[in-house]
């Protein structure tokens, strides 16, 4: 049995379908980035912080997953719609462009902490008004990086991913497997 560190229902539902057994323990934790700091070193930062917040909670020999999920569009990070205005303009920025899906995922067991970062390149269609318009409301988006899911309605956004589709999603699966497997944690236990 793991404890996995987030308060998100994709990530809960990605190990499940990978079969590692696990208790959910969300870390709650400042999200802000810092000053200069690059879209790699910040996924890397929040995951590693999630991970260690709640490792420090535990019996040493548990073993904790974190990970964070960011779009990055032209170098910058978009993070989650603040109110639907910001929501508009994020949608308008990625309509027709290809952005970076950046992952991080921490595992920590005792003393032992290993990280690995996961990028997907996912190309949206052309949006129009319209189409924006009806994806916002219905509300799917709102809670998300880069303000859309791919797994649900905003499938319809996305014209094409290169990349690891779990990792949009918000644990890419092949990587944690891995990383699970180095600290002696089995995958499709069930
Ligand atoms: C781009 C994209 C993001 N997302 C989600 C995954 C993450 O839940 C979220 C990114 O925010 P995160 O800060 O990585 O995660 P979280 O706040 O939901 O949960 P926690 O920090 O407790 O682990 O966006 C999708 O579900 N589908 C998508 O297509």
């Amino acid at each position: 049995m793991i404890v996995l560190a987030s308060a998100s229902p994709r990530r809960q539902e990605l190990l499940r379908q990978i079969g590692v057994p696990h208790q959910v323990a969300p870390a709650d934790i400042d999200e802000t980035p810092v000053a200069n700091e690059n879209p790699s070193e910040y996924v890397v930062r929040m995951a590693e912080t999630k991970a260690r917040v709640v490792a420090a909670q535990l019996d040493a020999v548990t073993t904790v997953l974190a990970a964070d999920t960011s779009v990055i569009l032209d170098g910058c990070i978009l993070g989650k719609p603040e109110n639907p205005e910001h929501h508009r303009v994020m949608l308008q920025q990625l309509s027709g462009n290809t952005q970076q899906v950046l992952s991080a995922i921490a595992v920590v067991s005792g003393s032992r902490c290993d990280i690995q970062v996961v990028m997907t390149h996912v190309t949206f269609r052309q949006l129009d008004d319209g189409l924006i318009s009806r994806y916002l409301a219905c509300g799917e988006g709102d809670d998300k990086a880069g303000g859309y899911g791919i797994q649900g309605k905003g499938a319809v956004l996305v014209a094409s991913i290169h990349g690891s589709y779990s990792n949009v999603v918000g644990l890419p699966l092949a990587e944690t497997a891995l990383l699970l497997e180095q600290h002696g944690i089995s995958y499709w236990q069930s």
